[in-house]
């Protein structure tokens, strides 16, 4: 089969776009597709694959799956370019609109200059922080703010959010000696997180900003993670290290994006997305 596709990035954070406004997928390929197209040696390369397609509830729809054929409930990179495909490619004429995610419906807004967006602000809806709603094991509380957390001989605390999708956030002295690589893996398949989770350590290194790092469920270590980057700042704010309603900047590794938990309880994300190239998948019949 012969799939066109767009590849784009968020502050590096890159997937296989599909337009299932002009093509048609069966839902059982969708899995082995996401593998395939990711696979750098055998596929295209990149973190996973992004469906935009039609809504009934938004102006248009988002489905995110990971690297390795599992899908996510959002993607808050995604969101940013799929929100650029859509008003580059006449999908939306407006430079405001709603994107339908399996979490929620986010309203995206548009900076456009000769016609091509260079910056999305999206409001990501407002985070999740019961525990058993993350889902996360243990006695159902409002928050899982700081709680120690021991993985092998580390003993760390996590604070937990939910963006739609299930966010560990473990807040270190510095982010350049973190065990991401060994950590990471271990903590995104803990059975205190019955869905998996995505892995974060942030650095705080001023109250106006935030140092990231991602180990992403279904993924890996990847250069950004805009959920994540989110959920981090709203574990800040929960850990007292940052303002509500004010605009933080996470510096995540392949850039910034600037994040905000209003005082009415809504997250807000901006920041860039980028086309990297265009053309046509070659699916094997035996994925
Ligand atoms: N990179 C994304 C999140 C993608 C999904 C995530 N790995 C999950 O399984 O929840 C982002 O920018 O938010």
């Amino acid at each position: 089969m012969e799939i066109p596709f767009t590849k784009m990035h968020g502050l590096g954070n890159n997937y296989i776009y599909i337009d299932l406004f002009k093509f048609t997928i069966a839902e059982e390929q969708l899995s082995g597709l996401a593998k395939s197209v990711s696979d750098v040696y055998t596929g295209i390369g990149s973190d996973g694959m992004i469906l935009i397609q039609p809504s009934d509830a938004a102006d248009v729809g988002m489905r995110i799956f990971n690297k390795d054929g599992s899908e996510g409930q959002s993607c808050g990179n995604g969101l940013r370019c799929v929100a650029k495909y859509a008003y580059e490619n006449g999908i939306i004429q407006r430079e405001k609109f709603q994107i339908e995610t399996r979490a929620n419906t986010v309203k995206a807004e548009v900076n456009v200059e000769a016609g091509l967006v260079q910056e999305v602000t999206i409001n990501m809806g407002e985070p999740i922080l019961r525990r058993q709603a993350i889902p996360m094991m243990g006695e159902d509380a409002p928050q899982v703010v700081a709680e120690p957390f021991t993985v092998g001989d580390e003993k760390l605390d996590v604070t937990a959010v939910s963006m739609g999708n299930p966010h560990a956030v473990f807040f270190v002295n510095s982010i350049d000696t973190t065990p991401l690589y060994e950590l990471g893996p271990v903590i995104e398949k803990d059975q205190r997180f019955p869905d998996g989770v995505n892995v974060e350590f942030i650095e705080v290194i001023s109250p106006r900003e935030l140092n990231f790092q991602v180990w992403e469920r279904g993924s890996g270590v990847t250069q950004a993670c805009g959920t994540g980057a989110c959920a981090s700042v709203v574990a800040a704010v929960l850990n007292g290290s940052v303002q509500r309603n004010e605009d933080i900047t996470v510096h995540l590794a392949g850039g910034d994006l600037i994040i905000k938990w209003d005082d009415k309880g809504s997250v807000w994300m901006t920041g860039g997305a980028d086309v990297i190239a265009t053309g046509t998948y070659f699916l094997a019949d035996n994925i």
